[in-house]
């Protein structure tokens, strides 16, 4: 039984505190020796993560709006890339390909001869596609679902400098790209969005 939705939120800003705790803890403040100079240092320290990570759930929440335009009815997939101005260079979503009919290739299929698996551009490979720049060396992809193996290697082949990404799954496309991802020393980081800021009604 799923918990009622309070309790998601709850657990929701507990996840997130800890998220910003563990950024913190990475700087490594030693606060026992910390004089007022240092304090004034470390708050400032601590307002730029919270502003980073603020950031970071600002695009996601974009990639979120963007995953609505796609026809899948299972599951929408959005991605956002930005620049180093962090500049949005493209947006993408999953869909068919231009021209492949969604009344002729449904994606309701069963029959694998016709499964939606078969024909679908994924968020991320739609988003490297149409790209408005020359090229995505080091720009940051935000995605609402963590890439799977082939979007993965186009993001490495793209030579990216960073994933963020909402939403986890444990099946073997997953777990492959996480592989490949480390070998190529790509990172990706989960983010956690905000208490009631991450449903969009439309
Ligand atoms: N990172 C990803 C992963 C999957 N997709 C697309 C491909 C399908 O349209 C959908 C997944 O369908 P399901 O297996 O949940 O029925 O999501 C993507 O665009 N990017
Ligand atoms: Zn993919």
């Amino acid at each position: 039984m799923s918990p009622p939705t309070n309790e998601i939120s709850e657990i929701s800003d507990l996840t997130q505190h800890f998220q910003l705790e563990n950024r913190l803890e990475k700087l490594d403040i030693n606060s026992n020796s910390s004089t007022n100079l240092q304090l004034i240092d470390e708050n400032a320290r601590k307002a730029e993560i919270q502003k980073e990570l603020e950031k970071h759930q600002r695009f996601l929440r974009m990639a979120k709006v963007t995953s609505l335009r796609s026809k899948d009815p299972n599951t929408q997939v959005g991605c956002v890339i930005v620049d180093k101005e962090n500049c949005i260079v493209s947006v993408g979503y999953n869909g068919f390909p231009i021209g492949v009919d969604d009344d002729v290739f449904r994606w309701d299929k069963e029959d694998p001869e016709d499964n939606k698996h078969l024909y679908v551009v994924h968020a991320e490979m739609n988003a490297i596609i149409n790209k408005r720049c020359a090229t995505l060396h080091d720009c940051i992809v935000y995605v609402t679902l963590f890439p799977c193996n082939k979007c993965a290697q186009m993001l490495i082949q793209s030579r990216v400098k960073k994933v963020y990404f909402l939403e986890d799954r444990d099946e073997l496309p997953f777990r492959a790209s996480k592989k490949m991802l480390d070998h190529a020393k790509l990172p990706y980081e989960q983010i956690v969005m905000p208490r009631g800021k991450y449903v969009i009604e439309c």
